[in-house]
């Protein structure tokens, strides 16, 4: 028989691994630097609420890890935990409550929410000046069109990572795999505002993985497991994986992208891995927005940094 070696296995993994656990770290230690400098200077302490309803795991660790990596900024942690049947009234009471709160500056409601509750109603009951998600349809609309807005955590950690790996991005071709409101459409309004030319594809898009290869930058964020495979990727291009999926393997829990790490990174110039890639910049920047929603609350100017 005439085995035909992959023409992968000859070609070396040589894409950078993006480090966004380390870009993270380094990211928090300034913030908490800030937050120390506003309670010196001002006598104010930015306070973050998270609410949870329900008892979904993997949300009660991102909820838990919130309240540690707040504190650990030297910020006021404010974790309410609700049942899963709780009814609308009383989580957006709640939500009221916190908008009325003088020691809380940003407000977060864990996603997703049992099915019985609506998150659009929900999102959009928060102060928009408290939004440190940026899912109120206000912070959206100013996104949308280029204003100064609570941007959401993720893309924005995406971007920070894009800027630190490329400076520019102008002019650069970026297709965006999927199109949800948390992800797929807050990162292609970010990268339009850098001057990319910006395709938004997902699963039904015709011949995906030909758009996918036209990208100098990759954002997956699909939420299918390694559906995106080296042959979908340009030779040098930018991966960004915003895919977490627990999937089991060999009998064994792990996690992995949207990405095929491993053939991917054959082809790729730079990769971000799934876990620690993206994952830690949520939680970093949703530190940032609080410190960013605290300053602009109490008129005092914005921190740099973000630059
Ligand atoms: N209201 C919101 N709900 C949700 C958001 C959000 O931004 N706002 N995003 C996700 C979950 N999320 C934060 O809430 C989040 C996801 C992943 C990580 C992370 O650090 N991931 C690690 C792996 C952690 C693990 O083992 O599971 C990584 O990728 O390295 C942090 C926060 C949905 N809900």
């Amino acid at each position: 028989m005439n085995v035909t070696a992959s023409p992968l296995a000859e070609t070396p993994a040589n894409a950078q691994k993006i480090d966004g656990g380390a870009f993270a770290a380094n990211l928090r230690q300034r913030i908490a630097a800030e937050v120390a400098r506003l309670q010196a200077e001002h006598g104010v302490t930015p306070g973050l609420a998270v609410v949870l309803v329900g008892d979904d795991p993997a949300s009660a660790v991102y909820v838990r890890n919130k309240g540690t990596q707040t504190e650990a900024a030297g910020m006021a942690s404010f974790e309410h935990r609700l049942p899963a049947d709780t009814d609308a009234e009383t989580l957006l009471s709640l939500v009221r409550q916190l908008n009325e709160d003088q020691a809380v500056h940003g407000i977060l409601v864990q996603l997703p929410l049992p099915d019985h509750l609506d998150s659009d109603l929900v999102m959009n009951a928060i102060d928009p000046a408290k939004d440190v998600d940026g899912f109120h349809i206000f912070n959206v609309g100013l996104l949308g069109t280029g204003q100064k807005a609570m941007v959401p955590c993720t893309p924005l950690g995406c971007l920070l990572l894009l800027k630190d790996q490329l400076g520019s991005l102008a002019g650069l071709n970026t297709v965006v795999v999927g199109r949800s409101n948390i992800v797929g459409k807050p990162m292609a309004q970010l990268l339009l505002k850098e001057s990319c030319t910006v395709t938004v594809a997902h699963s039904r898009s015709r011949d995906l993985p030909a758009i996918c290869r036209n990208a100098d930058i990759l954002v997956a964020a699909v939420g299918r497991p390694e559906m995106i495979g080296a042959d979908w990727i340009k030779s040098g291009a930018t991966v960004i994986d915003v895919g977490i999926n627990r999937v089991e393997r060999e009998g064994k829990q792990r996690l992995v992208g949207d990405v095929d790490y491993a053939a991917a990174s054959h082809v790729a110039g730079a990769i971000t891995p799934v876990p620690g890639g993206v994952g830690p910049m949520t939680i970093a920047c949703l530190l940032a927005n609080t410190l960013t929603a605290c300053c602009r609350i109490n008129g005092l100017p914005e921190p740099e940094i973000m630059d």
